[in-house]
């Protein structure tokens, strides 16, 4: 499904991996000889729909190429006149949704029997979010009644049969005997994805009925028909089956790739986006077409159905830094609760990206 990294030598070649690099994010020596600062890169050409939204209610002014679509539901939409199939819904998710969804995708997406990239190396992870907050570390069990270490939470076997826990800080640091360890708060920042519903199998590249897995929760499901009726004839139906959740950090990318694995292509994917911006890429049918840029930003909705749905696309970056404070405070604000404090210093700098399939 998704691209992966091209050695630096190929990695122009074509025009989409052109755009990939221009987006980029690339560090350059600040000042001060150790700091890193990023590279300024030229923005004048991603397509800003907060800005568009914004001309077209108060000029009912639109730039070429894109048309509203009316819609019941009271947002203003937006479509490609030249990518059919392509739908952008700025701010359809208000501040109070989005904190609900940055919630649940780092409390309860990620766990048991959801998948999460972290399966393959330590198995099922319970309470990732929370152990990170309490500065828990993962320690490797490998004899459980013999190893001396005090454990509570969860634990977790890798497929490879190995048994890991969480235990406190101090007690992984007390217990030594050469375990392998690893915080929580670094397995929570290298959390890439989890996976919802019908789990997607990454190594065989299709959904694995098999796997256990419980249903999309309900309000999902909803929020989901409701974004996808828009890319829908009358009549027709959308049933959310499977959803990945994907996590960015700063530099972190997704490559150029079509989500090609699901039976019916004139259902949309319909893709939230939470917390700092990023840059979206829309490409065509090949990876030498040159592709659309477009800033994503929390609360923004997009839909790919039909001939948007056979089309390149990924996110070459993610803005971390503080030209976005506005936003980025309104968001906070969700997070008031001093108990929520981890909600927003992960936000802060993070990115996430829910996305819902319909997969039969
Ligand atoms: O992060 C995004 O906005 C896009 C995600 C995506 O394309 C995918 O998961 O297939
Ligand atoms: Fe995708």
């Amino acid at each position: 499904m998704y691209g992966a990294e091209k050695p630096d030598g190929e990695s122009e070649r074509t025009a989409f991996r052109k755009a990939e690099k221009k987006y980029k994010l690339y560090y350059q020596h600040g000042s001060s000889k150790k700091k890193k600062v990023p590279k300024p890169v030229e923005l004048s050409e991603v397509i800003d729909f907060e800005a568009v939204r914004e001309s077209y209610e108060g000029k009912g002014e639109l730039p070429d190429g894109i048309a509203v679509v009316e819609c019941g539901f009271g947002w203003t939409s937006f479509r490609l006149e030249n990518q059919p199939g392509f739908y952008f819904i700025p701010g359809a998710l208000s501040l109070q949704e989005q904190g609900r969804w940055i919630r649940e995708s780092l409390i309860s997406f990620p766990q048991p029997p959801n998948r999460t990239n972290h399966n393959a190396e330590y198995g099922p992870i319970n309470d990732l979010f929370l152990a990170a907050r309490e500065r828990r570390v993962l320690v490797e069990d490998r004899s459980p009644s013999q190893s001396g270490v005090p454990t509570s939470g969860s634990q977790a076997a890798n497929e490879s049969g190995l048994l890991w826990k969480f235990v406190d800080e101090l007690d992984a640091k007390s217990s030594g005997n050469g375990q392998k360890s690893v915080a929580a708060s670094v397995l929570l920042r290298k959390l890439r994805w989890s996976t919802l519903g019908l789990q997607f199998n990454w190594s065989q590249r299709n959904y694995d009925i098999s796997l256990p897995h419980n249903k999309i929760p309900d309000d999902l499901c909803q929020l989901a028909i409701r974004m996808a009726s828009l890319a829908m004839g009358p009549g027709e139906q959308f049933k959310p089956e499977a959803a990945i959740v994907n996590y960015f950090g700063l530099g972190d990318t997704l490559g150029g790739h079509l989500d090609d694995m699901e039976a019916d292509w004139s259902k949309p994917i319909v893709s939230l986006s939470l917390g700092c911006k990023a840059i979206f890429l829309l490409g065509g049918k090949t990876r030498d077409k040159p592709p659309l840029a477009m800033f994503l930003r929390s609360g923004d909705v997009v839909l790919m159905a039909g001939e948007a749905r056979e089309c390149f696309h990924g996110v070459p970056r993610i803005f971390t830094d503080e030209e976005d404070t506005a936003h980025k405070a309104l968001l906070e604000q969700q997070f008031s609760d001093p108990e929520e404090h981890c909600f927003s210093e992960y936000i802060r700098a993070s990115r996430i990206n829910i996305n819902i399939r319909q997969v039969f």
